[in-house]
């Protein structure tokens, strides 16, 4: 099934007008489990990412190891298969240009069974060992622990693939079939009813599921096929269109960021216990500390999560049906699309593991189950960190873009036509209305119109709409005084408007000539655009009708 070509249809249109993008309000916490506000994570994230990317790209964690051609279990999954080029996954075939400790020796033979089949003491089991320092058996992993199937990894078909030469992107997958996965994985949040803590392990599930959604559509956002250009590139509709005008989208990212930032701190303490190999052992490490010593505490409580009294009961189900989502990922008929989707629930559901499973108080199980880690886990964790930190860069990025196309500055000239004069008629006219009606609607009318705006999660603080006209004093003259002082200096404003326009309009036409002119000749004698359309800011006036 695929869903190849994106445009800016009047839905999405209409949708970027009405948006909500800038409504979050970056000093507010990201969510009432997590002791941080959207800016604080914003900065972490700026500070981090140079090092994170570093360690990502590391020929340790760049290598990921899956079975591409696991059955789906939940139904038959021939009905639509992705056959664009961007759905491929090309997998390492030259195994010589690999490094030492991913050579099939070390790794053992990719046509021996599952990890629990595996003989204790074959080479995979060493390798593993080598990592974690277990000294355990792999057949003693408890899998009642797991929020996913550890074995995934380690199957006949399992493949080695390269993430860096298969990027999470727009893939053109989409439609009935990946709609049918998307809405089994917010069915499976329905918890068993009655159990005490249930509306805020219903919460924290959703929010994972979302923000896991959105991070997915931020990243094909971003990096966009532009079939005119042949470019990957931004596409701003498409973000606001899937992300940027649901700010409880933004914000479960943010959320998701939290939550594994904080699996990330838990296991600062056992970093020295671990054993990366010698080769890359020492500057793994650093990086690694340079990344998690930037995190704390306070990022999220998981222990507000999972309240005191819940029982056991409601702890497995959620477990179990976070188990779901990760096996649901066989499903998913476009390989490269499987493949993040595979690598991020493994990631998510490794946090969930280190956060949930792990007793604070009980030093021994803690490191159980670090040193129990297997290091495919370990990698999903960091690169699910890479991605949801590049979600995070990503809609700062959007933010930006969005701020210039409404003040214009992405097309000056188009700007300046659509803010001719019969277009500052018709504001001026929708504004007079707009008055007039709020003159005459009543306080609990408009009391009734806001709380029907009220948004889903009731700890996201939207900040009510400023409303630029002034409020209406008690009086029938004082309103008809208010509205003809608002109408003059409309039409003041909008006639020096257009007289600043017009002195603007010959300036602004030499600079776009300009610029053109010098990019031709660059195109010319073929040397590299360095000269950017917007090095030189147009003079632009602001319209200010209210
Ligand atoms: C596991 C997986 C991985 C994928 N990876 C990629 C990829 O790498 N590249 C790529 O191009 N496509 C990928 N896709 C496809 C992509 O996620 C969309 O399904 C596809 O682009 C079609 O989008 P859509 O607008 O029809 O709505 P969908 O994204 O399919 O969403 C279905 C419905 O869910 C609701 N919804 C959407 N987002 C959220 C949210 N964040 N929180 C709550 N509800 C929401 C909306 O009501 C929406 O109509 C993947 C799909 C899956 C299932």
């Amino acid at each position: 099934t695929t869903n190849n070509s994106y445009t800016s249809n009047d839905q999405t249109l209409n949708a970027f007008n009405d948006t909500h993008f800038c409504k979050l309000d970056r000093n507010d916490n990201v969510s009432p489990s997590c002791n941080v506000t959207f800016n604080e994570l914003n900065t972490i994230n700026q500070n981090i990412r140079d090092d994170l990317s570093g360690l990502l790209k590391s020929d340790f964690f760049k290598y990921f190891r899956l079975d591409l051609y696991k059955q789906c279990s939940f139904w038959d999954a021939n009905d639509g298969l992705c056959l664009n080029r961007a759905c491929s996954v090309d997998v390492v075939e030259d195994w010589d240009k690999l490094p030492e400790y991913w050579q099939p020796e070390i790794l053992g033979s990719f046509n021996n069974d599952t990890m629990i089949e595996a003989d204790n003491d074959d080479d995979e089991c060493k390798f593993l060992d080598q990592l974690c320092q277990t000294g355990k058996k792999l057949a003693d992993i408890e899998d009642t622990i797991n929020y996913c199937d550890i074995n995934d990894f380690n199957g006949k078909n399992a493949v080695l693939i390269d993430l860096t030469a298969n990027p999470e992107r727009f893939t053109g997958y989409g439609g009935k079939q990946a709609g049918q996965i998307w809405s089994t994985i917010y069915q499976d949040n329905c918890f068993t009813l009655g159990e005490t803590g249930e509306s805020l392990v219903k919460d924290a599930f959703y929010r994972l599921v979302s923000g896991f959604h959105a991070s997915i559509g931020t990243h094909l956002s971003k990096e966009y096929l532009n079939t005119k250009t042949g470019k990957w590139e931004p596409n701003l509709d498409l973000f606001m269109a899937r992300i940027g005008n649901f700010p409880d989208r933004v914000t479960n990212m943010y959320f998701n960021y939290a939550v594994v930032a904080k699996a990330l701190w838990k296991i600062q303490p056992y970093l020295p216990e671990f054993s990366f190999c010698d080769l890359v052992n020492k500057e793994i490490k650093n990086k690694m500390d340079n990344v998690i010593s930037q995190l704390d505490t306070n990022i999220f409580n998981e222990d507000l999560v999972f309240a005191n009294d819940l029982s056991l009961t409601l702890k497995d189900e959620f477990r179990s049906r976070f188990k779901n989502v990760t096996k649901i990922m066989d499903c998913v008929q476009c390989d490269r699309c499987r493949l993040w989707g595979k690598i991020q629930t493994t990631g998510y559901a490794t946090a969930l593991k280190i956060l949930f499973e792990i007793n604070d108080a009980d030093e021994f199980t803690k490191q159980d189950i670090v040193g129990k880690l297997t290091k495919y886990e370990l990698i999903a964790l960091l690169q699910t960190f890479g991605r949801l930190s590049e979600s995070i860069e990503s809609v700062n990025l959007f933010e930006k873009m969005y701020g210039k196309r409404l003040n214009g500055s992405e097309n000056r000239l188009t700007s300046f036509f659509q803010n001719n004069f019969f277009s500052i008629l018709k504001k001026a006219g929708k504004s007079i209305r707009y008055t007039i009606e709020n003159i005459n609607t009543t306080k609990e009318e408009k009391e009734k119109v806001d709380n029907s705006q009220s948004h889903a999660f009731d700890d996201l603080r939207m900040p009510k709409q400023k409303k630029s006209v002034p409020k209406a004093a008690a009086g029938v003259g004082s309103k008809w005084k208010n509205a003809w002082e608002t109408e003059t200096s409309n039409v003041l404003e909008a006639f020096k408007f257009i007289y600043r326009s017009y002195l603007d309009l010959p300036r602004n036409v030499w600079r776009l000539t300009l610029g053109k002119a010098y990019k031709f000749w660059n195109k010319f004698i073929g040397v590299a655009d360095y000269v950017k359309e917007d090095v030189e800011e147009a003079n632009t006036h602001k319209l200010n009708i209210q």
